[in-house]
């Protein structure tokens, strides 16, 4: 971290906060759930372009696209803070002197690009009055649950996850923060039908980034050129954002995201679950998979692409 580009991470912080509580059954942060009806009660503006994604489905790698796209590929201008500053992160309450997402977003220039975690039953309906565009990033399953793993062991603001074997239980019982997967791509599944929101998967991502780079440009009502579009894609690789200081969260301290235990722009593939699921964890997971799933017509891509 360089004290110098992140001045307020130079002062004393609280202790890093990772107890949890509920809001209607869904396991959130404790800070979160102090203060949950002012993130409720949230005013959206018509203008605002929601992320919304279960945990570690490719939100900032979705974030930097739609930065660089309302920039007009002006590679510098996404340089201008870290992508938690740029994208307040709706329901996150970190620990002073850091704003929480509301205030980042009560301060913010407009238009603004705004994350959240949310499951869709728990968004503040001033997105929906306001008939804003959502952008909602999902990732198959296992990858999911792979990534979140290593994620909660880096991240001190989240529970310790203990070892792999208990981590799937609890992953696949929803109880991780943020809560069940399968409610979670579900719900905004949905959501899709009634509202503004262009439902994009992380597979099809790795599958051919051009693609759904201009899919997400068409959604937002602008025409960029196959120059700027080629420039976004080169700034978006997993390769560029590792090592750009201001997407791999690198500027976070090691007390709060300790990147030697796993970085957080970690693998960025798609079928490292076959690295970490057991045959007979798979036979589990594949029976609760269905069970889940069966009867939708949202189906996911598990094997080795990109
Ligand atoms: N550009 C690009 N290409 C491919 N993959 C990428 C990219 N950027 C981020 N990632 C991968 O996305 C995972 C992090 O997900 P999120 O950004 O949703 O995390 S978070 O929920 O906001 O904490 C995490 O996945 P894993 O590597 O599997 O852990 C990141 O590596």
């Amino acid at each position: 971290m360089n004290p110098e580009l992140f001045p307020k991470f130079s002062e004393e912080l609280e202790i890093v906060d990772n107890k949890m509580g509920e809001v209607q059954g869904v396991p959130l942060p404790e800070a979160t759930c102090e203060i949950w009806e002012q993130i409720y009660n949230f005013q959206a503006r018509e203008d605002d372009i929601l992320i919304s994604t279960y945990p570690k489905a490719g939100t900032t790698w979705m974030q930097e696209i739609l930065d660089l796209i309302v920039q007009g590929g002006d590679v510098e201008k996404c340089r201008r803070a870290p992508t938690y500053d740029r994208h307040p992160f709706l329901e996150a309450v970190a620990p002073k002197p850091v704003p929480s997402g509301l205030q980042l977003a009560e301060d913010m220039e407009l238009p603004r690009i705004l994350k959240t975690h949310l499951p869709v039953q728990l968004l503040p309906p001033s997105f929906w009055e306001q008939d804003c565009k959502v952008i909602y990033v999902a990732r198959n399953a296992k990858d999911s649950m792979v990534s979140y793993y290593h994620f909660q062991r880096m991240n001190r603001g989240l529970p310790d996850p203990g070892d792999w074997s208990t981590y799937f239980s609890t992953f696949l019982a929803g109880d991780v923060t943020w809560g069940s997967w399968f409610d979670h791509v579900l719900g905004w599944w949905e959501a899709k039908d009634q509202h503004q929101v262009l439902y994009i998967f992380y597979e099809d991502m790795m599958e051919n980034t051009r693609r759904e780079i201009e899919k997400v440009m068409r959604f937002l009502g602008k025409e960029l050129s196959e120059e700027v579009l080629e420039d976004i894609y080169h700034h978006t690789t997993f390769q560029a954002m590792r090592e750009n200081p201001m997407a791999n969260y690198s500027s976070i301290p090691s007390f709060v995201m300790d990147h030697s235990v796993s970085p957080f722009m970690r693998k960025g593939v798609v079928g490292d679950w076959r690295n970490h699921f057991t045959v007979a964890q798979d036979e589990i997971f594949e029976k609760e998979y269905w069970r889940r799933m069966e009867g939708t017509n949202l189906t996911f891509r598990t094997q080795q692409l990109g």
